[in-house]
């Protein structure tokens, strides 16, 4: 699915991405455009693969994974997946990775300040020790460290897990990379501080003029944090949205399961959440056709006999605007039914309120 709109340089593009894990090809042609500073979703149930493009990107699949097609650009510059050294050069300088678990990405036996330091070292290996000391405490103090000359001495077991989190953005921030690709970083931490997470990236997005992909199960948060989003099923994405259309004009019946899965207000709750039934097939024997049509309300026998079409979604801004389009031949009704039902709820509402 194509994804370029505008003509800024991408801060990072993927076409045509491919993975496999050993013969099982588990990214299956994914398409992604991220423009400077822009915060872009990427959402589907566990297995889908988001993890393993975020991993794929920078480099790090585990052993027997590789990239087996596409081409990826960071700054419009082609990264060389056989090239080893330029990817130690890239990652970290211009794409960092935040993972879900802070306590296993840090070392429990170093200080978060000599952490911190190495990060900033690898870049700037003549800089003084001064120099480094006084960074650190402003990269602490830019994610939301109180305290942090005394912070820096300490180690990770000394920091709450949403410390510990804030952390690992100031280590990743450390070289002002051009894109964070953030994996689930809020999954092991309370509801209160998933929100300061959050919003730190927000902060950082504004700040540092860092772009953002967030990598996550939970649609409710990328549709309020990102300005896009990317929908992945069973290797593909199968919709790319801006959050704005999302809840009333997502065009693939998948989104619009997971939507349905969000609780609605002025809808009772026994009412509104919906399940989609079924298991994402498996990627060693995908069925033929759209991968999600066995599980599909709105599934036909054709969507069953080849790939389906990506079909693009009219939106407001006409031409010009962002893309907004699906994998799917029957988007354009899937679109017009969301639009009726989320009429239906604002009236539900207007009347639990009057
Ligand atoms: N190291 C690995 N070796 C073999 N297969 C793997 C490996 N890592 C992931 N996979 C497989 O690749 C597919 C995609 O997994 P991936 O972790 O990318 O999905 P995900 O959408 O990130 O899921 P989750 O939200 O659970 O992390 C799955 O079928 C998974 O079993």
């Amino acid at each position: 699915m194509s994804t370029t709109t505008g003509t800024a340089l991408p801060a990072l593009s993927a076409e045509g991405l491919r993975v496999a894990y050993g013969d099982v090809e588990v990214v299956r042609g994914v398409d992604l455009v991220v423009r400077p500073g822009e915060k872009v979703g990427v959402v589907g149930e566990s297995g889908c693969g988001k993890s393993t493009v975020a991993l794929a990107l920078m480099g790090l699949l585990a052993s027997g994974g590789s990239v087996t097609g596409g081409v990826v650009s960071v700054s419009g510059a082609r990264v060389d997946y056989r090239d080893e050294k330029a990817l130690d050069r890239m990652r970290g300088s211009q794409l960092s990775l935040v993972f879900q678990d802070p306590l296993t990405s840090l070392d429990p036996v170093k200080t978060i300040g000599s952490q911190i330091a190495e990060a900033l070292r690898r870049y700037s290996p003549r800089a003084s020790r001064a120099a480094v000391r006084a960074r650190c405490a402003e990269l602490l103090t830019a994610v939301g460290v109180p305290e942090p000359e005394r912070r820096l001495k300490q180690y990770p077991h000394e920091f709450s897990g949403g410390m510990r989190q804030r952390a690992l953005i100031a280590i990743a921030v450390a070289n002002d990379p051009a894109v964070l690709i953030a994996d689930e970083p809020t999954t092991a931490l309370d509801v209160t501080t998933q929100a300061q997470v959050v919003d730190l990236l927000d902060s950082l997005v504004d700040r540092l003029g860092v772009a953002v992909v967030l990598v996550t199960h939970d649609i409710g948060l990328v549709s309020e944090f990102c300005d896009r989003v990317l929908v992945m099923y069973a290797g593909r994405v199968v919709e790319e949205v801006p959050s704005a259309a999302l809840f009333d004009g997502a065009a693939h019946p998948y989104t619009r399961a997971l939507l349905g899965s969000l609780p609605v207000p002025g809808r009772p709750r026994s009412e509104d959440l919906t399940w989609i039934p079924g298991a994402p097939p498996p990627l060693a024997a995908l069925p033929p056709g759209c991968s999600f049509a066995p599980r599909c309300a709105w599934a036909q026998p054709e969507c069953s006999a080849g790939q389906p079409p990506r079909v693009v979604v009219p939106g407001p801004g006409g031409a010009g605007g962002p893309v907004h389009a699906a994998e799917c031949r029957r988007a354009l009704d899937v679109v017009a039914s969301g639009r009726s039902e989320s009429r239906a709820d604002a009236r539900a509402q207007e009347a639990t309120r009057g």
